[in-house]
């Protein structure tokens, strides 16, 4: 039996996997001393399945070194959602975790490395923005008008960064003005610096002493973020930004050896970014108090929100010693916000908090370029490759729903000699990292992923996102497509629709296609107007597309500071509402 046979029996596209309900697995499990990855905790509670390697086995699959090698850390059960997540629950039982990742490079020009702006970054201005909310500090226009201090001032020009982008143009002066914010801005627009400087601008400005050892450290700031690789994201900005201050910070995350995450902390800890589970984790272990925390950041906010991490973010909040909502800033950043997750937002938030709204809440970047093709199931494969091969060597990731289906897609490309490498909840986190490594510097051009991948990650030169499998809501569709097009650059998005299969999502994805000025298919069209539900209001499959703040109230400025009545609106104002 030849290769193509091989995978053929193994072939998800024959295979009924087993689809888990996304609540079983994630957020509520219980926690005990070991040192386990929640990660894959969650994916051994999730099911009362056991604990299996996977079947499906690459060895001599020619998938090589970058590939997956089935690590033991996973149960076999793919679900369509669970694996979104990329998730981090919270366990303690199982195997010990031993990784220990490897320190990120100290010298100066790796901290401050980056990447250029793209054509359209100066599009950005145009954007019609949305505050809303009582007595909002006018937006800044330049970094100067934030009047931050020298060292922070030094570190954004190391970086980079010249000009602002719309969302820091009004976050920075709200977030300085210690006033609660909801944000709302598309992929790749510069979110992360947007909470961190006015932070670290905060931090400055209250003179914080250096850490110093202690086993229990108490940091003015938590961030939270719903994966590994973007909580690590977000802690090499925070030390970007924060290089040469006194002002510390750290990162935890599943998959890693606990012992390391303690010892990293009780160095000293201003800034703590962390994964839900891992958070939880240490703070049982009593290494963390909460008792001077000034600052909690929700990065991916409607997602740490939602039914798989609400529960844990409740826990923290109501934590002995956590700062009640009124005694601390709470901050919540994301490029989509469902109405019904905004309405829970309110509980983290004071009740005068400000929203603001750049662009379409929910809206995908207009900078990526979107295509929508009818495959079936069954021609994906020869499909994908084709695309693959036209595309040569510029970097791809390719989204899947499954983990199985993520091994089998990147097994099969490494066959027809693309060199591909994967990230999906049942890998390794060396083997997450590595493969996260192998695709930023090139050495793998592709990069087969699941949802776990879909949200945050900051990859410079990705120009081309493949969507074989459409997500399950247009949300995440958003997200997905958002690892291209990232801060002014141009990207690609092609999608894979399957009319057995994807027919719930036409009526979002011919939204958001619309809003972003694209093509719209007239077959698409025709299957949204024949599945048309009068008042659905964008998303699918239990997730509602927001166009609005919840609240009334709200104020419409561009990033001139013109009330839309004045300036041009860009976006077709039709909605589906
Ligand atoms: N003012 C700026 N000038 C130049 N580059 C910037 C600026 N702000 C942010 N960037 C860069 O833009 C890129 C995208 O920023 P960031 O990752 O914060 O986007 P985001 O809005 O959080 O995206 P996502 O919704 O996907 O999480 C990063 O490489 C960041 O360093």
């Amino acid at each position: 039996m030849g290769p193509r046979n091989l995978f053929l029996t193994n072939s998800p596209e024959f295979s009924n996997d087993c689809e888990d309900n996304p609540t079983r697995n994630r957020g509520f499990s219980k926690r005990g001393d070991n040192d386990l990855d929640p990660d894959e905790c969650m994916q051994r509670t999730g099911g009362l399945f056991g604990y299996r390697r996977s079947a499906l086995r690459l060895s001599g699959t020619g998938y090589g070194d970058t590939s997956q090698s089935r690590s033991g850390s996973g149960s076999e059960r793919d679900s369509r959602k669970s694996e979104a997540e990329g998730g981090e629950s919270s366990d303690t039982q199982g195997p010990k975790v031993t990784y220990i990742p490897p320190p990120p490079p100290e010298d100066e020009d790796s901290i401050f490395a980056h990447y250029q702006t793209g054509i359209n970054f100066d599009k950005y201005d145009t954007i019609l923005v949305e505050v809303s909310g009582h007595d909002a500090p006018p937006a800044i226009l330049t970094f100067e008008e934030a009047d931050l201090c020298q060292t922070l001032n030094n570190n954004i020009a190391k970086a980079g960064y010249t000009k602002l982008t719309p969302v820091q143009k009004y976050s920075i002066p709200i977030i300085l003005a210690g006033r609660d914010l909801m944000a709302c801005a598309q992929t790749g627009s510069g979110k992360t610096a947007a909470f961190l400087l006015p932070i670290l601008a905060h931090m400055m400005r209250d003179g914080i002493t250096a850490s110093r050892f202690k086993e229990l450290q108490e940091p003015e700031c938590i961030i939270v973020a719903p994966t590994r690789e973007l909580v690590n994201q977000i802690y090499l900005e925070a030390r970007k930004f924060s290089f040469g201050t006194c002002v510390r910070a750290v990162v935890i995350y599943g998959g890693t050896q606990l012992g390391h995450s303690i010892r990293q902390i009780v160095q000293g800890c201003n800034i703590l970014c962390a994964t839900p589970g891992r958070l939880m984790d240490i703070i049982g272990k009593e290494k963390i108090g909460l008792k001077q925390i000034k600052y909690l950041v929700l990065d991916e906010a409607d997602r740490m929100l939602d039914m798989g991490f609400g529960p844990e973010m409740k826990k923290l909040i109501s934590c002995p010693g956590m700062p009640s909502k009124e005694q601390r800033q709470t901050l919540m950043f994301s490029a989509t916000f469902p109405e019904e997750i905004q309405r829970l937002a309110a509980e983290f938030l004071k009740s005068n908090y400000l929203f603001v709204a750049v662009g379409q809440v929910g809206g995908a970047c207009r900078d990526v370029q979107q295509t929508v093709l009818q495959v079936g199931q069954f021609s994906k494969r020869e499909k994908l490759v084709e695309i693959l091969r036209n595309i040569g060597d510029e970097r791809t990731m390719v989204f899947v729903e499954t983990k199985k289906k993520a091994d089998f897609i990147a097994t099969f490309l490494c066959q027809e000699k693309i060199s591909t490498t994967s990230i999906h909840g049942d890998r390794e986190q060396r083997e997450r990292e590595q493969a996260l490594g192998d695709f930023r510097c090139g050495k793998c051009p592709v990069l087969v992923a699941t949802s776990v991948a879909a949200r945050g990650l900051d990859i410079e030169n990705v120009q081309h996102v493949i969507n074989f499998d459409l997500p399950s809501t247009i949300d995440e569709y958003v997200h997905r497509i958002g690892r291209t097009g990232r801060c002014g650059n141009t990207g690609r998005a092609i999608s894979f629709f399957d009319l057995e299969s994807d027919n719930q999502l036409a009526q979002p994805l011919v939204k958001v296609l619309t809003d972003a000025q694209q093509d719209v298919p007239a077959w698409l069209e025709e299957i949204a107007f024949s599945t048309y539900i009068p008042g659905f209001s964008g998303s699918t499959r239990g997730s509602v597309f927001a166009s609005v703040d919840t609240r009334k109230g709200k104020s419409t400025l561009n990033t001139a500071g013109f009330s839309s009545s004045q300036a041009p609106n860009p976006v077709d104002d039709e909605s589906w509402d």
